[in-house]
């Protein structure tokens, strides 16, 4: 990953996304310059805009496995595309126009490369048309961002990691930038200095919130959709025996990089953990502060088994930095490794995907590479998205 020389251009950007929580989307207007090491941002606006209740639970019945029609699918498809254009033309009231667009769209379907398979290649889908996008807004858009490093072997994901090594490495501190969305991921940068690009790592550490929420919707019958600030699990005990059992899985073995979702860690991993739960006879509060542990532990456990050295400083973004609860059991699990969030070193923790979409479209625009292999997995950097200028 040699820095390039290319000089560049302020350029206003929007950055698209939803992710594995299907919350809602999540836009940031940002302006970019820089291209590698002097690469800047600066978030002039950031907004979510929560999916209907209906169009919501298309995408998760679908993520979920559901068998659906093809002609559902284009309408789901046609309906997320329109969502994501309408998001990027509300964050741009009361401000310049932006030039780009850079939309990660909608993930419905996440299947990792499989080594020695018949189809060793990975699969992912994401859903909201980037032309459909570039259209309504009159504004080129790029999308599709994970299929050319999938193509090539690679998982396509996470592809955060690149762009945190750029806005959030130290010159001091080695730092873990962990995402806590439905699923979490880390970026492992070290210190900047000597051959430390070659040093980053990233992978996808297993569940952030998604089992969380989903037994929150269990237990509520569907009234709430998340432990806000983690208060309900702070009332509960975690049953460590627990822990240790759900540790066994094997993805929690596999060394990076590796990628998953809500098809492995969805509905049916929590109705096992549920049964799991019943056989301790844990009550409502001891399963979330026993899933909020599973979470933290793996997070833990990751760093110790798969990182050369400790990281100096944990920097957590993502909806999950907002549970305290879970901010607090991590920093129990790490006690000599100060746990921040990436708001107190000057970047959004709410709106950092959103922020690296819109990164990753303008270096698509520069012609600049954007997965990393040592996070993706793939055998070499090449050009992410697909470009769709506005038709004439
Ligand atoms: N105040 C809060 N207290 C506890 N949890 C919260 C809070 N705010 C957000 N969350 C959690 O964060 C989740 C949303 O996080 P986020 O938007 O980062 O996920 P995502 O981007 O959809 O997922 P991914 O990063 O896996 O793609 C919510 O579903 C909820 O579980
Ligand atoms: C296939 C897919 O959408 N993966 C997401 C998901 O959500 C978190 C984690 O799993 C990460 O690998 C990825 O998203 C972020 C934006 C990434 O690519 O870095």
């Amino acid at each position: 990953m040699p820095p390039t020389e290319k000089l560049t251009l302020p350029t206003r950007v929007i950055g698209l996304i939803s992710g594995t929580s299907v919350d809602g989307i999540d836009a940031a207007l940002v302006e970019v310059s820089g291209s590698d090491l002097d690469l800047k941002i600066e978030l002039l606006a950031g907004a979510t805009y929560p999916y209907t209740p209906e169009l919501r639970a298309r995408i998760l019945a679908v993520g979920a496995g559901v068998a659906i029609s093809m002609a559902e699918l284009a309408e789901i498809d046609d309906a997320i595309a329109f969502a994501f254009a309408q998001a990027a033309q509300n964050i741009q009231i009361g401000h310049q126009p932006a030039t780009l667009i850079g939309s990660h769209g909608q993930t419905v379907y996440h299947r990792p490369p499989q080594a020695a398979h018949s189809t060793p290649l990975g699969y992912s889908l994401q859903l909201g048309r980037g032309a459909v996008i570039a259209d309504v807004t009159g504004i080129t858009t790029v999308s599709n961002f994970r299929l050319a490093d999938i193509n090539i072997g690679g998982h396509g994901a996470p592809l955060v990691p690149r762009v945190d090594a750029f806005l959030l490495s130290d010159s001091v501190k080695g730092r873990c930038i962990q995402n806590i969305g439905g699923i979490g991921n880390v970026a492992y940068i070290p210190p900047r200095g000597g051959d430390w690009l070659s040093k980053i790592r990233g992978w996808d550490t297993g569940p952030g919130n998604s089992l969380l929420d989903l037994a929150v919707e269990y237990l509520t019958d569907g009234a709430k959709s998340y432990d806000q600030n983690g208060n309900w699990a702070a009332s509960g005990v975690p049953c460590y025996s627990l822990v240790e059992q759900w540790l066994q899985q094997d993805y929690f073995h596999l060394p990076p990089p590796k990628s998953t979702g809500r098809e492995l860690f969805g509905v049916a991993y929590l109705h096992e953990c549920l049964k799991d739960a019943a056989s301790y006879q844990l009550n409502a509060a001891d399963l979330l502060a026993t899933l909020t542990e599973l979470t933290v532990a793996t997070i833990a456990h990751s760093y110790q088994t798969f990182l050369p050295e400790m990281p100096q400083q944990v920097l957590l973004c993502g909806g999950g930095s907002r549970n305290l609860y879970l901010k607090q059991r991590l920093q129990l699990l790490l006690p000599s490794v100060p746990v921040l969030t990436t708001d107190e070193v000057g970047l959004n923790a709410d709106f950092k995907e959103a922020i690296a979409f819109a990164v990753l479209a303008y270096w698509r625009q520069l012609g600049l590479t954007g997965n990393l292999p040592a996070a993706t997995g793939a055998p070499r950097e090449i050009l992410l998205g697909e470009i769709h200028s506005v038709c004439p």
